[in-house]
């Protein structure tokens, strides 16, 4: 079905944080529209496909829910889509009285024309509670109802199953406590079997502090004490790395129980290589800066193609200290979706799970250099902080990696490890180009260490 919907989607996404084809020429080629069951003003959902030019038959789908009113509506300006004779649209992810039909449409599940609501477990929804739009910098949209439950809203949406709702509904009925538990989704279907999942419903941790925000403080609170060792600090953080590492280690642990796992083919790891290799190439294309490392980067990632044997299984994809939140009850990982970047059979394959370990690793690289960006000083004391806040990255990451690990990893393990945390940062290099071009500076300075004699510390 291909319905034309007069309102200026192109307009809309071109200043969209979500959008992934931003700075690129577009056109949105076709859309498709679903009405989402429920009382009030009528509540839709929109497909639109976009197209790119430049790039032959490559194309994205995203989902924009819109809501249509009568009358322009105060304090939703800045989410207005376009006007057809009387009618206003609007972002629905604004529009309480929209979100609120969602969360409706999960009381009472089941398929309105193509939309399907699932409920995944029997938690009581109040329907009653007040849907906010989360202002966190996201790549989707999650609305809060009240104080228990988020929906979180995928913007570019692909054929076959999500991989954040399939972890999340696989590790809630496992009972793992590092998740917020899932209760339901979103489907679009058609007649002839395509499905393409659009939303997820799930806990709302809104007491947790996410790992991002501690750790930073920490890192603040280190250079804030002159003379004293990131252990010798009131915010030392290395406890709760050392408790993200065992986090992790039942996460992958749950995971391995519940999903497939598989031990790596000669040709799989060959693929793992030839995937890292090919990340290089194109990175080097983007980051001409890259060029520099790039023949000592390759032998490191070539060399995974020997690793036939290691065990593979479902993984987080990437994790950062970002998709962390600390409960009082401890550690949960949110964002399942992996690598945005990635095609998603890609991110749903079976992988060795040093991927998830050296996003961590690089994580903590990044808090370090962030803090010291936002503060002044003359060379002298960018110089101390520097050394100071290589300490802290050393002392958190190796706590982390010690209590993920449990002992020594064996030379193919740090091999792996080595190789997934210079594709990481090859990756970033490549995503702050496109995103945040000031901190480009970040990751390159990982590849350059990487690639010099330093070696690890953590890991001597
Ligand atoms: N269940 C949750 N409860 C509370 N906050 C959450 C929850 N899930 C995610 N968040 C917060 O929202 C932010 C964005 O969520 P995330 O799933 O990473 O979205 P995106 O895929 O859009 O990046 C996270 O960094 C986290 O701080
Ligand atoms: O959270 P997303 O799934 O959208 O992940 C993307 O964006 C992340 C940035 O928010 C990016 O992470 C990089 O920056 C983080 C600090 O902002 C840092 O902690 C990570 O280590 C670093 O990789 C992530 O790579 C990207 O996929």
């Amino acid at each position: 079905m291909i319905t034309p919907v007069p309102i200026d989607i192109e307009r809309y996404l071109a200043t969209a944080r979500w959008f992934a084809g931003k700075g690129r020429a577009f056109r949105v080629s076709s859309t498709r529209v679903a009405v989402v069951p429920g009382q009030g003003p009528p509540a839709l959902v929109v497909l639109a496909e976009v197209d790119y030019p430049d790039a032959g038959d490559d194309s994205e789908l995203y989902q924009l829910p819109v809501s249509l009113h009568r009358e322009p509506q105060d304090g939703l300006e800045h989410a207005w889509l376009g006007q057809w004779d009387d009618v206003h649209a609007y972002d629905a992810v604004h529009d309480r009285a929209a979100m609120s039909a969602w969360l409706e449409a999960f009381v009472s599940p089941g398929s309105t024309g193509p939309l399907h609501f699932e409920r995944s477990d029997r938690t009581q929804l109040d329907t009653s509670q007040r849907p906010a739009l989360m202002t966190a910098d996201q790549s989707n949209s999650s609305v809060a109802f009240g104080e228990d439950t988020l929906l979180k809203v995928f913007r570019k949406v692909t054929q076959g199953g999500n991989p954040d709702i399939e972890i999340h509904d696989l590790l809630t009925r496992a009972g793992s406590s590092h998740v917020a538990a899932l209760h339901g989704w979103v489907d679009w279907r058609t007649n002839d079997g395509e499905v393409i999942q659009l939303a997820m419903l799930q806990q709302f941790l809104r007491t947790a502090s996410d790992g991002w925000t501690l750790a930073t403080g920490s890192v603040r609170s280190l250079f804030a004490e002159a003379d004293l060792h990131a252990h010798e600090v009131g915010g030392d953080f290395a406890s709760e790395a050392a408790r993200l590492g065992e986090a992790l280690a039942e996460t992958h642990a749950t995971l391995a129980a519940e999903f497939p796992t598989e031990l790596l083919s000669d040709a799989g790891a060959q693929h793992l290589a030839d995937v890292m290799l090919g990340r290089l190439d194109a990175a080097v294309e983007a980051v001409p800066a890259l060029a520099a490392y790039a023949d000592r980067l390759r032998p490191l990632m070539a060399a995974v193609g020997d690793a036939a044997g290691v065990q593979a299984q479902r993984i987080h994809g990437d994790l950062h200290l970002g998709q962390t939140l600390r409960t009082v009850k401890g550690w949960k990982l949110v964002d399942f979706e992996g690598e945005p970047a990635r095609p998603l059979a890609e991110r749903r394959l079976p992988e060795p799970v040093w991927r998830d370990v050296a996003g961590m690793l690089r994580s903590f690289d990044y808090v370090s250099a962030v803090v010291q960006r936002e503060l002044d000083g003359d060379s002298q004391t960018r110089e101390q902080r520097a050394y100071r806040g290589a300490e802290w990255v050393e002392h958190n990451r190796r706590a982390f990696l010690t209590a993920y690990a449990g002992g020594e990893l064996s030379p193919e393990q740090r091999l792996l490890l080595d190789a997934f945390e210079a594709d990481k940062a090859v990756y970033e290099c490549a995503y702050e180009i496109r995103n945040r071009p000031d901190w480009a500076d970040i990751p390159l300075a990982a590849v350059a260490r990487l690639c010099s004699q330093e070696g690890h510390p953590e890991g001597e």
